[in-house]
Parts: C-alpha cells; structure tokens; sequence
C-alpha cells in the first residue's frame, strides 16, 4: 500500500491557531493525496468582500496563527487556477513564513488581470507548502574559487 504524502509518520506537524476572524473557515488543507500545497483561504468579513481593482495588491488576512516546526518554513505560493483565468498571483511568491513567526499568515495579492476581482469570505486565495530549510554558517573569505563558469552568468551560456 501506499501511504499518501501526508500520513508518513515522520510527516512534521504544523500547529494552527484560528483566530477570531478566522472562525468558522475551513482550515488549510490538501485537496488532493498527493497535493504539494495546502491551500489558504481568505479571512475577509463575509458580505464585506475586498474588491481587488486591476494593477492593484492587497494584503489577505487568512486568520491564522502558525507553529511551523524549527528546520521548515512555509513557502506561499499562487494557485494557477487565479492566475491563469484572472491574472491574480502572489507578488512576492514564493512569500517566507519563518518557523518563529508568531503573527498572522497574510497572503499578498495582485491584480495583473484586465478586471477587478473580488476576494471573498473563504475563497482560496494561495497555497503553502512546508519545505525543510537549512541554515548555512556563514564565513569571511578573501577569494573565490576558481571554476570554469567564473563570472559568467545572465546569459553566457547562450540561448539556444
Ligand atoms: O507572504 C508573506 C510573507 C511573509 N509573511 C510573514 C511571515 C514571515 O515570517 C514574516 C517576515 O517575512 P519576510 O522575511 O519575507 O519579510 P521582511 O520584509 O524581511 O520582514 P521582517 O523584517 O519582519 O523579516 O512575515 C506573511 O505572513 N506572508
Ligand atoms: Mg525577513
């Protein structure tokens, strides 16, 4: 049998706290047994949708509190679906959530599409996925080793 990707047993806990705005919501979730992202939704007043004008960003609220376990971050990312029928992705994607960042999750959108687009209550805005990180030690050096590549870049290995 094969164990889905959220069941392995080393499988490292996210915690969640719902805040009050946040109540009701469904919590993030994988729609998917393979999914990579669990998708985030939008802790906006219901009734009081945020209408999102074309060129325009917005900070979303998704009512969340989140212990991500030391050595992981969260990694907020656009759902294809919003960017390719609206032109709504996440503008600094993929977004960082530290693992001792105790504030709330916020998804920061914008409008690259031609019409306004109206964020409401519950909509999944964004997915995140928990990725390990490592942290490097980091070390004064006078110089650079030499390779082969050296300062090409941008370009020197050419197009085609
Ligand atoms: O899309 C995002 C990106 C970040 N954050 C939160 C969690 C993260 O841990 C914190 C800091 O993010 P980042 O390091 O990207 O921002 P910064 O501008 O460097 O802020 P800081 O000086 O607080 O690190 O802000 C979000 O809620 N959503
Ligand atoms: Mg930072």
């Amino acid at each position: 049998m094969t164990a889905s990707l959220h069941t392995v047993a080393a499988a490292p806990v996210l915690g969640l706290i719902q805040l009050p705005h946040g109540a009701g919501l469904a919590l993030p979730a994988y729609e998917t047994e393979g999914a990579a992202g669990m998708d985030l939704r939008a802790a906006v007043s219901e009734g009081e949708p945020l209408m999102l004008a074309p060129g325009a960003r917005v900070l979303v609220p998704t009512g969340l509190i989140m212990e991500i376990p030391h050595g992981f971050e969260g990694q907020i990312r656009p759902r294809s679906g919003l960017a390719a029928k609206a032109g709504i992705t996440c503008l600094n994607t993929p977004g960082t959530i530290d693992s001792d960042y105790r504030g709330e999750v916020k998804v920061i959108l914008i409008n690259l599409g031609e019409a306004p687009f109206e964020i409401s209550r519950g909509l999944r805005i964004a997915q995140m996925v928990i990725a390990p990180v490592t942290q490097a030690r980091i070390e004064l050096r006078s110089a650079a080793g030499e390779t082969v590549r050296g300062a090409g870049g941008f370009g020197s290995t050419g197009t085609g």
